[in-house]
């Protein structure tokens, strides 16, 4: 039986970061499930056709890391027919030897809703957007302003809104360094394991 780990939590609260970490640590599998929103909202078009038919092509554009790439992915994210036709490759996923790591905004409360451990990684919004102002070179009040239309779109939306499945690990990171914060992760995850 894979070993599912499930990170939600807002926008550049560092939950990529701590996946791409654990993936690395315990072997398993890594999907960063936002990408296929940003590629959805990239794509152009009808976004209920553009989710049907997203290929390996879409995923790797290179201006899916972009604000403009995050806004396009929330306001797609908003439309139930989008997120059915995705969720199918996100639970085949899921179920890869010997364990995967997803995160995203539903995965343990859509998603993977069994999954063995449930991580709600968060960080205050001022440091958010100061990490993600110096990450693409951009002003901390203009990233402000995005993160947090972003993550109020995501939270008020009807359809898998983001919020902390009822039984996830709350994980803070807005005093850790990254270092600490996937030391913690990897504690948690230990303990889930024993
Ligand atoms: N604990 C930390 N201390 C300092 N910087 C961090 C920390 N965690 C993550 N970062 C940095 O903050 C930025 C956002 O992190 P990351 O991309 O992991 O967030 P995210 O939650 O996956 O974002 P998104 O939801 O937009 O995909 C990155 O530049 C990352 O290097
Ligand atoms: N499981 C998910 C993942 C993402 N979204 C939406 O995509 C946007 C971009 O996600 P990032 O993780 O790359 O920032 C995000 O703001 C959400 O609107 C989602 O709905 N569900």
């Amino acid at each position: 039986m894979p070993f599912i780990i499930a990170i939600d939590g807002p926008a550049a609260s560092g939950k990529g970061t701590i996946a791409r970490a654990l993936a690395a640590h315990f072997g398993f599998h890594h999907l960063d499930t936002g990408l296929l929103y940003r590629a959805t909202g990239a794509k152009g078009g009808d976004p209920v056709l553009a989710a049907q038919t997203l290929d390996a092509g879409d995923l790797a554009r290179s201006d899916l890391r972009s604000a403009q790439a995050g806004q396009a992915a929330s306001r797609v994210a908003t439309i139930p027919e989008v997120r059915a036709a995705l969720v199918d490759f996100q639970r085949r996923f899921a179920t890869r030897e010997p364990g995967a790591v997803l995160d995203g905004r539903d995965i343990g409360t859509v998603i993977c809703p069994d999954a063995a451990i449930k991580l709600y990684v968060t960080a205050s919004d001022q440091v958010r957007a100061a990490r993600r102002a110096a990450e693409l070179g951009a002003d901390p009040a203009q990233m402000l302003a995005e993160l947090q239309e972003r993550d109020r779109r995501d939270s008020e939306r009807a359809t898998a809104p983001l919020k902390p499945a009822d039984d996830a690990v709350v994980l803070d990171t807005s005093d850790l360094t990254i270092a600490e914060a996937i030391a913690r992760a990897i504690a948690q995850v230990d303990r889930a394991r024993a």
